[in-house]
């Protein structure tokens, strides 16, 4: 990775909040170990929460005991530490912003770190506006900031629909530019995330094969084994759909589907990226149900642990009809991929915390071994998948068939394996390391632009109207919309099988030992 060059203030809002410690802070930390950071760096956490620079510094190391990666070393930390400031304010206070815009003349003076300011909103989406437009307001950062570093990072939600997304778009446009504003996925700074697009353009023989002349289909899985959690308030307004579909999900299928780029940078990447996803089909919202599968998880053990029924969790409507699974089938209507269906799932209390993606090319035009598999389902499944493994055990996985070794022709099927802790001795890094420090050194590559978001959000806008309607007729009829459930530490609804099974397709299960099943 590269060292920032010039020096540079972070200032975090909502630096007392869950993110900041587990995830900003160690990643912060972790840049530090690799010395990676300029001299003079410098983070100042603003929140509403009375901290003194002292009781957010031992905040901060508690977070980076607990979550870095690099583990915690004495020495490091007591140079990190000094560098950590804090100070309370409201979001939508002028006078605490004028208070913020002193404090960071004062650090400049201090610290000479030369009036750069990379402004971090790890707050709720309810306050992102109001401290945009106070940021900009005191003149902290605005278009005509061209001598300083002056950027916006911005948390995920990024709205909850296309209006509301396009609405903060234009907020954010009115005030800044757009190669100011990083709107965040923290997918995107995963190792593997980006490997897809080092392993489909930078290697020869994928690409020729990465089409509709070769490609059944392909299904990308992202499964959690945890519920909700305390995170109830939050979650059941926003669903799977809108915590992982819109954004996560729809990023995984971008960077699989897209065409090569003319350079890898962030113009060229995300121009194909947004082409991608404007080849989905638009979903007719009155067809929801032939597409989309939703469902809620009921009571059940995941990974040892007793998960009651999302409607039984803390900060849930009892009649909740928000989604904790959502399976999607969809078309991309281009010359690459027309007739291959993507199938795409998430949620939360599945059986495996999984993110994979398997293309799953077609049959040979003759199954000449079809007898000899040894236990052969009734169908003969495909057997060369390209397993994209994101997380855990990241990596990836070709299968195929093979002739087991004795006199006779008995076929088995068999894996090529790439680890990259094998491979590379070590695990991939975390993702808001990359993405934090891409941010200071202001390559926009991994972060979403503006087309990019809107048009994710049309598309993911229009299974939200549909079962908006389903809703509203079944309040027509005096009726309460109730979810199909599947039971917590289980692979999804038997409904989101049928998707497939209607096709003739069944979900490849990971960790399946059989891949056979
Ligand atoms: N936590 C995570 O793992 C992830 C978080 N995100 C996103 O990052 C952002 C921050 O997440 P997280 O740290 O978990 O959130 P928190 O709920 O911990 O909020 C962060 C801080 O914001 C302030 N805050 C909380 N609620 C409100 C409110 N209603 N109005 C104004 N301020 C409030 C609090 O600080 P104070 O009261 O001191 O002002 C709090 O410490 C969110 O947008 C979230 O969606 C994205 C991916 C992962
Ligand atoms: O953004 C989110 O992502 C996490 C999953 O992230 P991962 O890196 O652990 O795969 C998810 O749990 C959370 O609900 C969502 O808000």
């Amino acid at each position: 990775m590269k060292r920032i060059e010039q020096p540079v203030v972070i200032v975090v809002f909502g630096a007392s909040g869950d993110l900041s410690k587990r995830k900003l802070i160690p990643a912060l930390y972790q840049l530090a170990y690799q010395n990676l950071l300029p001299a003079n760096f410098t983070l100042l956490g603003f929140a509403r929460t009375p901290y003194t620079d002292d009781e957010f510094r031992e905040l901060a190391r508690e977070g980076v005991t607990q979550y870095s990666t690099a583990g915690f070393d004495e020495h490091l930390w007591r140079w990190f530490s000094q560098n950590l400031f804090y100070m309370s304010g409201n979001y939508d206070d002028l006078e605490s912003f004028q208070a913020l815009a002193k404090r960071l003349e004062e650090l400049d003076a201090e610290r000479n770190t030369g009036g750069n300011y990379l402004f971090y909103l790890a707050t709720p989406p309810s306050v992102f506006k109001p401290i945009t437009s106070l940021i900009a307001e005191t003149g902290l950062c605005c278009r005509t900031s061209a001598d300083h570093l002056r950027r916006i990072v911005i948390e995920k939600p990024f709205g909850h629909d296309l209006e509301s997304a396009k609405d903060l778009n234009q907020h954010l446009l009115n005030l800044f530019d757009e190669d100011q504003i990083y709107r965040i996925d923290h997918y995107l700074g995963k190792e593997t995330v980006q490997n897809i697009l080092v392993f489909r353009f930078g290697n020869g023989i994928f690409e020729p094969i990465w089409n509709r002349n070769y490609v059944d289909h392909v299904q990308i899985t992202v499964a959690e084994t945890l519920g909700i959690g305390d995170r109830g308030g939050y979650y059941d307004k926003a669903g799977a759909i809108r915590d992982m579909l819109q954004n996560h999900m729809m990023q995984l299928l971008a960077l699989t589907a897209m065409e090569p780029p003319v350079a890898f940078d962030a113009e060229d990447v995300r121009d194909q990226k947004v082409n991608a996803l404007r080849s989905i089909r638009p979903l007719d919202p009155e067809e929801v149900d032939q597409w989309v599968v939703r469902a809620q998880y009921g009571p059940g053990v995941s990974e040892g642990q007793e998960i009651p029924a999302y409607l039984e969790e803390k900060g849930v409507d009892p009649h909740s009809t928000t989604e904790t699974y959502v399976a999607w089938k969809t078309e991309i209507d281009n010359w690459r991929w027309n007739g291959v269906p993507f199938y795409l799932r998430t949620g939360k209390a599945l059986a495996g915390k999984v993110t994979e993606i398997n293309i799953v090319f077609r049959k040979p035009p003759l199954m000449l071994f079809a007898n000899l598999i040894a236990n052969p389902n009734t169908q003969v499944p495909p057997s060369n998948v390209l397993t994209l493994r994101i997380q855990p055990d990241e990596g990836i996985r070709l299968t195929f068939d093979a002739k087991r070794p004795g006199p006779a022709v008995n076929v088995e099927r068999v894996a090529m394996d790439f680890s990259y802790s094998e491979s590379f001795g070590k695990d991939p890094g975390d993702a808001y390391e990359r993405l934090l420090l891409d941010a200071i050194l202001g390559d926009t590559t991994l972060f979403i632009r503006r087309d990019e978001i809107e048009v994710a959000w049309e598309r993911i806008t229009r299974i939200l109207n549909g079962w908006k309607m389903q809703e509203e007729k079944a309040a027509q009829a005096g009726k309460r919309l109730r979810l199909p459930r599947y039971a917590a530490g289980t692979w999804g609804p038997k409904e989101a099988d049928e998707l497939l099974a209607r096709d003739g397709r069944y979900w490849r299960n990971p960790h399946t030992v059989n891949p056979r099943r």
